[in-house]
């Protein structure tokens, strides 16, 4: 919803928004190149410079000076009307004053698009449609990134979308202010609101009408500082009754000519100093520096624009396209999704495409957009995904909420198929949980729950079997899921631990490029043969020759420090990590990244508890590694044999010495007295529990059955505080990467 409410104004403002960035930007350069231009003295009244300009200029008619300090002087003289900049010391003049042409016409298509009222209305919309950009954008990236304190903390996401979040958290504040700033000057152009412009001072009834003094000694100008003076307009030469007219930034006044004084005056208005403060913020005129930083920040608008549409593009682009789509509310069938990384997307659409060939109507979308009303619906098709441990994945995050909002159809049987990974301890749990949630709620069950392990095309066709006997359709669901596109990746160097307790286990480490071929300079300037961006906590898809699926490992370093680095065990029978343990430096393999954004240690200074065992250890070392801050950051790692398996050990003396590290505990299994992590973790009860009552947040990484006990132990050390797992797991300050 708030990205639509993003993506919509932005599109159709985005045209708009890249022309007046550009213009805006262009016109921020005037209020300074103003100011270099001329320098104000200090401590001259109005009378020494009109009467510096008078020994000038006879005739002159007007001294005008520009919010950036430059004097203006209009003039009548035998050969024609002029104007002049002119030099405030010596009221001499410095060039002819001649507006720009093409400022007067960058000007107007900033302000009007050169096309006055209807382009003035346009411009008035499209400050209003940034400023709802500013707004959605910034709670965009807060959401994107887990909260406000996060906002800086390096972005991930693809090229287009890190640049157009990246210039967007820097030029935010300048563009709101341009925006609600300009949304105001479109208002007060239209009379929605006043300038506070019109109050002029009551014209005086009668003047002395005395021969005029010298203005040198007209009290009124003597008064008024040159550093506030707006305009002076001279009165008509001969004419005795005529009047000085003098705008200074305090108000405005009459000045009678022969005794200098002031006749009447009007203050400005609290709106009209208002309203030029507004647009002193707007343009930046008498305040240069402002106006500069507004012009970078609104070139930021242009490339926000494009980067923007770019992102809407890879969005739509990435989007599953179904086929001949019906509308809910028509169809016999829906077919309802959960998917992270869109490979159920996959399955859906064979089911989707089959029914519709069996004469069905068919409705497919994400579970997050289950729709209240089916009237025609008699089967509901539930496919999903399970992340966490046991979590809804993306597109169905907020569908048991939904449940509760749409009333059960009792004409509809549901049926959930599961997709899933057998080494995860809760294969398939958010399948069972939806089909669960959607019995409690009086939803009639045709099919009991199913699952797909590791998206296997045998189970898929075998359950299509299922529904085609339930709906008396001749189904055939074949499938083969398709990876993402793979990278090569060479392996770099291997450290080997755990012979000696016949437990191998590997530090993979590789490069983009062979070890044997150095980068070029044209790869190194294009970045051709880099790593594509992850960062420690990611996951890595291993695709093993002759097997269509890939393997998936946790990553332990990120593309900044130039290598993908992996901790590997060698399973008994494991035909992943076999392949992997027979690499030998040079070798190389296909893979690619698989974002795990959840996974990451938070920003700021609350203590990070590390909890690891076995090759659980590589994000966490991932994470120390990066902990260049040197926030808090406390590891618990259980091996087995301090001798043969203490992976990471010398990096950890380093972390521990250069504080990347603040404190390692470790507990090995299989020596004297051995212990487990859950026990060193009650042995050190008191630290966590402060450490944990103080905002640290808790990451775990290793199998299930450890993840299990850690629970256990944490629920049991912060039961004295009324804590517990679930509830800092619902805060977001627990997270597992469990296998
Ligand atoms: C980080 C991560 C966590 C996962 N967690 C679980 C889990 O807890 N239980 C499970 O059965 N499968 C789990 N899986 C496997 C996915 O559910 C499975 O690969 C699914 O087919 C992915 O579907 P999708 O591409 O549509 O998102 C996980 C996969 C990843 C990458």
């Amino acid at each position: 919803m708030l990205r639509r409410f993003h993506s919509l104004p932005g599109l159709i403002s985005a045209l708009f928004v890249l022309l007046i960035g550009i213009t805006g930007a262009l016109l921020s350069i005037n209020p300074a190149l103003d100011r270099f231009r001329t320098s104000l003295p200090a401590g001259v009244s109005v009378a020494e410079l009109a009467d510096r300009v008078v020994r000038q200029y006879p005739g002159v008619e007007q001294i005008q000076r520009t919010p950036s300090g430059s004097l203006i002087v209009y003039y009548s003289a035998p050969a024609g009307p002029g104007a002049d900049r002119v030099d405030p010391v010596s009221g001499k003049a410095i060039a002819p004053f001649v507006p720009s042409a093409y400022a007067r016409w960058v000007k107007q298509l900033h302000r009007s698009l050169l096309l006055d009222t209807p382009g003035r209305v346009v411009t008035g919309i499209t400050a209003v449609a940034m400023l709802v950009l500013c707004i959605s954008g910034m709670l965009l990236l807060v959401k994107r990134v887990g909260g406000w304190r996060q906002v800086i903390r390096p972005l991930h996401g693809s090229r287009s979308q890190r640049w157009h979040a990246q210039v967007g958290r820097v030029a935010v504040a300048g563009l709101l202010m341009s925006a609600l700033t300009g949304m105001t000057m479109s208002a007060a152009t239209f009379g929605l609101i006043s300038d506070g412009m019109q109050a002029e001072p009551d014209f005086p009834a009668t003047t002395s009408g005395g021969q005029p003094k010298p203005v040198a000694r007209l009290p009124a100008l003597m008064a008024a500082d040159l550093a506030d003076l707006r305009e002076l307009v001279f009165p008509s030469p001969g004419d005795l009754s005529a009047v000085f007219t003098l705008r200074t930034r305090q108000g405005d006044a009459y000045v009678d000519q022969a005794t200098g004084a002031a006749l009447s005056f009007r203050a400005h208005s609290g709106v009209r100093e208002a309203y030029e403060l507004i647009y002193q913020l707007h343009t930046g005129e008498g305040l240069w520096w402002l106006g500069l930083l507004l012009g970078l920040c609104a070139l930021g608008a242009p490339w926000m624009a494009v980067t923007g549409a770019i992102v809407w593009w890879q969005r739509q682009r990435a989007k599953p396209r179904i086929a001949g789509n019906s509308t809910a509310q028509a169809a016999g069938t829906v077919i309802l999704v959960g998917s992270e990384n869109n490979s159920t997307w996959g399955f859906a659409r064979v089911l989707h495409d089959a029914l519709r060939e069996a004469g069905q109507r068919v409705h497919t979308a994400p579970m997050n957009q289950f729709p209240e009303r089916y009237d025609h619906a008699r089967n509901l098709f539930i496919l999903t995904a399970t992340y966490g441990d046991g979590d809804a994945p993306a597109s169905a995050n907020q569908f048991l909420t939904l449940l509760d909002r749409v009333p059960a159809n009792h004409a509809t049987g549901y049926a959930v198929l599961g997709f899933g990974d057998h080494q995860f301890a809760s294969f398939c749990q958010f399948a069972r949980d939806a089909d669960a949630a959607l019995q409690a709620h009086g939803w009639r069950r045709a099919l009991d729950v199913a699952t797909i392990d590791r998206q296997s095309t045998q189970e898929f066709a075998r359950w299509g079997d299922t529904v085609g006997a339930l709906l008396g359709l001749p189904l055939k669901l074949e499938h083969t899921p398709q990876h993402p596109r793979t990278f090569s990746l060479c392996l770099r160097e291997r450290v080997d631990y755990g012979l000696q307790e016949q437990e191998p286990t590997a530090v993979l480490r590789f490069a983009a490029v062979p070890a044997s071929e150095p980068a070029s300079l044209i790869d190194r300037l294009f970045r051709r043969n880099s790593l594509p961006r992850f960062d420690a906590g990611d996951l890595v898809g291993v695709v093993v020759p002759g097997s269509p699926m890939p393997r998936f490992y946790s990553l332990a370093s990120s593309s900044r420090d130039g290598i993908l680095e992996i901790c590997v065990r060698k399973q008994t029978g494991g035909l992943c990590s076999t392949y992997l343990h027979g690499l030998q430096p040079g070798d190389c393999i296909a893979a690619f990244i698989q974002p795990n954004p959840q996974f990451r240690p938070a920003s700021g200074k609350a203590a990070v508890i590390l909890i690891g065992a076995g090759t659980g250890i590589g994000p966490l070392a991932g994470f120390i590694r990066n902990n260049t801050g040197k926030h808090p950051m406390y590891l618990y790692w259980g091996g087995r044999n301090p001798e043969s398996d203490f992976l990471y050990e010398p990096e950890l003396r380093n972390y521990l010495s250069d504080r990347r590290l603040t404190r390692l505990h470790t507990a090995f299994s299989r020596v004297e007295n051995g212990v487990r992590v859950p026990i060193r973790l009650m042995e050190d009860a008191d630290n966590l529990r402060t450490l944990i009552e103080h905002g640290g947040q808790v990451l775990v990484c290793g199998s299930s059955a450890m993840a299990g006990s850690v629970r256990l132990a944490l629920d049991a050390i912060l039961a004295p505080r009324n804590m517990n797992v679930r509830t800092l797991k619902a805060s977001g300050r627990y997270r597992e990467d469990v296998f």
